[in-house]
């Protein structure tokens, strides 16, 4: 069967409308696309999106009338003489295989490689965690994920425990196992990030060295080695008391998910308690880690 595919520059506020209103109008398929045309598996419902600019890429049969289809986006307002957009014939293709010839192993600091399942190892000695981007957030793609995996990557983890406070896809626990944690916690507020997480640690081998907690059943007085944080700024601040006292004598703390023009407010609210080291940055996002005194 042929298809027509229509791509069109959004926002991260505006793509999920875009979105469901194309599937109202007939699309049989909606994907987005970050600005470097990498696949973004993870919206959460009703999470804020991490990334800027989002293409929103949507599949309709051969036959749509796609003049028609862009006469009614104008009309609700989704497209205007500002926004870029293509309309493009496609020949029958196998979709998941070309969805999953978009997704490669990706190294990680020194020993670290994150890897689709249905790929092989570049690398068999390496530390191999392997992924299948499901419903949660967390395939390393995102530059803030891979700053954090980065730092994981970077420290002795041998004998330690590591609280991931937002697993999402448990992608950072499941790496610091993989690197040589004793134990890992995954923390998070939404029941599909702690199902993905036990799935991706079942398929690492790792389940019975991670405990999963929805936030709100988590067990008080719980401390760590090292405790790393992918969430906003904003959650990030309003949660320092948390967070905080989740960090052992002497500890490690990584957060993500700022933006750098954040890190200073960030750094402001942590650095009471935390020795901060030097803020790196990625793209427009970065990472804060630190010491606690
Ligand atoms: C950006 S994703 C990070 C996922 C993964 N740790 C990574 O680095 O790719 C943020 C995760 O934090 C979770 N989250 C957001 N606010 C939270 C909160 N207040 N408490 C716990 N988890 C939260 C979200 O549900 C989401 O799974």
């Amino acid at each position: 069967m042929a298809w027509v595919q229509i791509r069109l520059n959004s926002t991260n506020e505006k793509a999920e409308t875009i979105s469901d209103y194309l599937e109202e109008i007939g699309s049989v398929s909606v994907t987005f696309m970050d600005s470097q045309d990498t696949p973004i598996f993870e919206p959460l419902p009703g999470e804020t999106r991490l990334w800027g600019n989002t293409d929103v890429i949507a599949l309709f049969d051969a036959e749509t009338d796609m003049q028609q289809i862009v006469r009614l986006l104008r009309q609700e307002g989704h497209l205007d003489e500002n926004t870029a957009y293509k309309i493009e014939q496609i020949e029958d293709k196998d979709w998941e295989r070309e969805w999953m010839d978009n997704f490669h192993p990706m190294q990680f600091g020194k020993r670290l490689w994150i890897c689709p399942s249905w790929r092989e190892v570049p690398d068999p000695n390496a530390v191999n965690v392997m992924l299948d981007p499901g419903l949660a957030f967390g395939t390393g793609t995102h530059p803030t994920t891979a700053l954090c995996l980065e730092w994981l990557d970077g420290l002795d983890l041998a004998g330690k425990t590591v609280i991931d406070f937002g697993c999402g896809s448990g992608i950072l626990a499941i790496a610091a196992l993989k690197l040589g944690a004793k134990e890992a916690i995954g923390i998070d507020i939404d029941p599909q990030a702690i199902l993905a997480s036990r799935n991706n640690a079942e398929q690492n081998g790792v389940a019975d060295r991670l405990k999963l907690y929805l936030s709100e059943d988590k067990p008080a007085n719980m401390k760590a080695e090292v405790v790393v944080a992918n969430i906003l700024a904003g959650p990030l601040k309003e949660l320092y008391p948390v967070i905080s006292e989740l960090v052992k004598e002497k500890g490690n703390l990584g957060l993500s998910g700022i933006l750098a023009t954040q890190a200073e407010s960030v750094c402001e609210a942590y650095q009471a308690k935390f020795d901060l080291d030097a803020v790196v940055e990625r793209e427009e996002w970065c990472r804060i880690t630190g010491k606690l005194k």
